[in-house]
């Protein structure tokens, strides 16, 4: 063998690290027809303006609930196949805050519908993979700029009529939330995309193609958060993925505001297709369909317990081509513990806004408060005292109330039956609330029980509703008490938050806690991660802590496809060590 035969056989192994200069985060060439680099507006939060009274964006976001009022019932869509679909039968949405108002109706989509919507978004996959990824960012980009000028007030008030938000919970998901997602995933898919190898051998050159799953992704959204359907379908999209959308039932007209926006910053129609009806009928067509490749959801255990079960059934069955993904965010039972050392009127303040902002209708929600015998009753008067100073009223007949109605007749129920088996409970005892009204939407009073056990199903159960169980536990029981924290909570580990000024007790709660919360909180509340700086998701019961907020789901939503490329011929085959 020639000396230089062996020279380029050594040079097609590999000769040790190597680093191979990336440009720092910014050259991220597309995989086809542009080969420009360019670099991505740097990652940023929306601000919030403040809605104080007489303020230039009060007034906007004003005169955009009288429209809507005025336009009441709104006509939420159907919309696949690049059109508006007609449909046959359609189901009220009632106004939260006046369920004798029809807020909005939707159409139901039948099976062949959902059928033809699916084989459609396939049809577009091909052309929406090879869009260069430029021209993918480029759209949602221009989508957050119309979300936060053009058609900031009239989502956000979709969002306070339709969910029963008050101005500021409007304005943080439906503008801020939704802008900074469609934003912030263009950088997270950029981050993905530049995940390239950096050990390199000479006469060799190996990178990474990111595939978007062969088939189509299957968006699930929740009522509470117009931002998180624009979230679940955003994701996969920017990967190069089509996706079939069902909004929750309980959010469909926000959710169609927010679709056709996306249509006007330039979305290809058939990429995500909007379907609207009965979610069991729309699943059992997504899930039997050979193409089903990745399940994006956000919902209650429950609901993703039994998709992933059905799932199970497919793979086992080889209904599908690919074993499909699943990104599933879901319910919690989320604690507050306060240590003696405490700050308590700021432990009180996070309490009151954690357990009762949207009703306590956030995944986060505070359900479980752990207070130490010598702080408890400081702490119980200021919660009680801050209580008495939440008004509660209609989103925009009342703009400056703290709390409005729950969604639904179904979760009103559900959290009515509650109340009343607590109050009649023995081992309970009444602090705040225990009452409701019906008459014109679904009020529910901030409630708070003193339980004797912390085993209670109280701190066991998500009631998704305004209603905090409180613990007792004796100073010297701290060791004792984190134990119980992590046991209790009905098997879900979604978020927590320790208040403490004693650096000992911050640090053994952080330890022994440290599988009792996908997002464990120091001295704040357990609610309001802010996107891109707080990545979201809870494991054990709250979902495959995918962390939402990050770029770790788009990473579930693409097919890796490594490429290695040698520079020279292969002249001969034995080895050295033959000779
Ligand atoms: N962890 C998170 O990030 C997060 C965020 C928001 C909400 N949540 C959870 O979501 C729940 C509240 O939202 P929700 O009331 O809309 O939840 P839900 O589970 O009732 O519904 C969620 C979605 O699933 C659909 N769905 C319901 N039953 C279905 C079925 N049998 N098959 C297929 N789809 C079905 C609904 O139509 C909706 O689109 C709470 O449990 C909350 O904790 C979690
Ligand atoms: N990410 C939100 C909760 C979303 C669930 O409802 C928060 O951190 O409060």
């Amino acid at each position: 063998m020639s000396t230089s035969t062996l020279m380029r056989m050594r040079s097609a192994r590999p000769t040790g690290p190597r680093l191979r200069s990336v440009p720092a985060g910014l050259s991220i060439q597309a995989r086809s027809k542009t080969t420009m680099p360019f670099r991505l507006p740097d990652a940023r939060n929306e601000p919030n303006p403040l809605y104080t009274k007489g303020s230039p964006e009060r007034a906007k976001l004003e005169e955009a609930l009288t429209k809507l009022r005025s336009q009441l019932p709104v006509r939420s869509e159907l919309f696949f196949d690049g059109k508006l679909q007609a449909s046959s039968t359609s189901i009220d949405q009632p106004l939260p805050a006046e369920h004798a108002t029809t807020f909005t109706n939707y159409p139901q989509a039948t099976e062949e519908q959902t059928l033809t919507a699916i084989e459609k978004a396939l049809e577009a996959k091909q052309s929406w993979q090879d869009t260069p990824f430029v021209d993918r960012a480029s759209i949602f980009l221009k989508a957050a700029e119309l979300l936060t000028t053009k058609y900031r007030y009239e989502i956000i008030a979709a969002t306070m009529l339709g969910q029963g938000k008050n101005i500021w919970q409007g304005e943080i998901d439906a503008a801020a939330e939704l802008a900074d997602f469609f934003r912030l995933n263009c950088n997270w898919a950029a981050e993905i995309l530049e995940k390239q190898p950096t050990r390199g051998s000479d006469g060799m050159w190996s990178r990474i193609d990111y595939r978007p799953l062969e088939g189509f992704v299957y968006a699930i959204s929740p009522f509470n958060f117009t931002a998180l359907g624009g979230n679940l379908i955003a994701g996969p999209a920017i990967m190069g993925n089509v996706v079939l959308w069902k909004p929750s039932p309980s959010n469909v007209y926000a959710s169609t505001i927010l679709y056709k926006v996306l249509l006007e910053a330039g979305l290809p129609p058939n990429v995500i297709q909007f379907v609207t009806g009965d979610a069991q009928a729309i699943t059992d067509t997504a899930l039997s369909h050979r193409d089903f490749a990745g399940l994006n959801f956000i919902g209650s255990s429950d609901v993703f317990r039994s998709l992933y079960g059905r799932i199970g059934q497919g793979v086992a069955a080889k209904t599908y081509r690919e074993f499909p993904r699943f990104v599933a965010e879901t319910s919690g039972k989320n604690f507050h513990l306060v240590h003696p050392t405490a700050d308590i009127s700021s432990a009180v303040n996070h309490t009151i806004r954690g357990s009762f902002e949207y009703q306590g209708q956030k995944c986060s929600a505070t359900s479980r408060l752990y207070l130490p015998e010598s702080k408890a009753e400081e702490f119980l008067t200021q919660l009680k005292a801050g209580i008495k100073e939440i008004t509660i009223g209609s989103p925009d007949k009342d703009l400056g109330a703290y709390m409005g109605p729950v969604i639904h007749r179904g979760s009103f129920e559900k959290i009515k039956s509650i109340i009343d088996a607590s109050n009649k409970d023995p081992s309970l005892k009444l602090l705040a609330g225990g009452t409701y009204d019906e008459s014109v939407g679904y009020y529910v009073n901030p409630t708070v029980y003193l339980a004797d056990s912390p085993d209670h199903a109280l701190f066991n159960e998500e009631i998704f509703g305004p209603v905090l169980a409180v613990h007792i536990y004796k100073d010297a029981d701290w060791s004792s008490v984190l134990k119980s924290v992590d046991q209790n909570g009905g098997g879900f580990a979604l978020t927590g938050a320790v208040f403490a000024k004693d650096r000992v007790a911050i640090r053994e709660a952080e330890d022994k806690l440290r599988y009792s919360a996908g997002n464990f909180y120091i001295n704040c509340k357990t609610t309001a991660a802010l996107i891109g700086q707080q990545s979201f998701g809870g494991a054990r019961a709250s979902g495959t802590n995918d962390k939402a907020g990050s770029s770790d789901p788009l990473r579930r939503f693409v097919s890796p496809r490594l490429i290695k490329e040698e520079f020279f011929g292969q002249e001969g085959f034995t080895y050295p060590s033959n000779h």
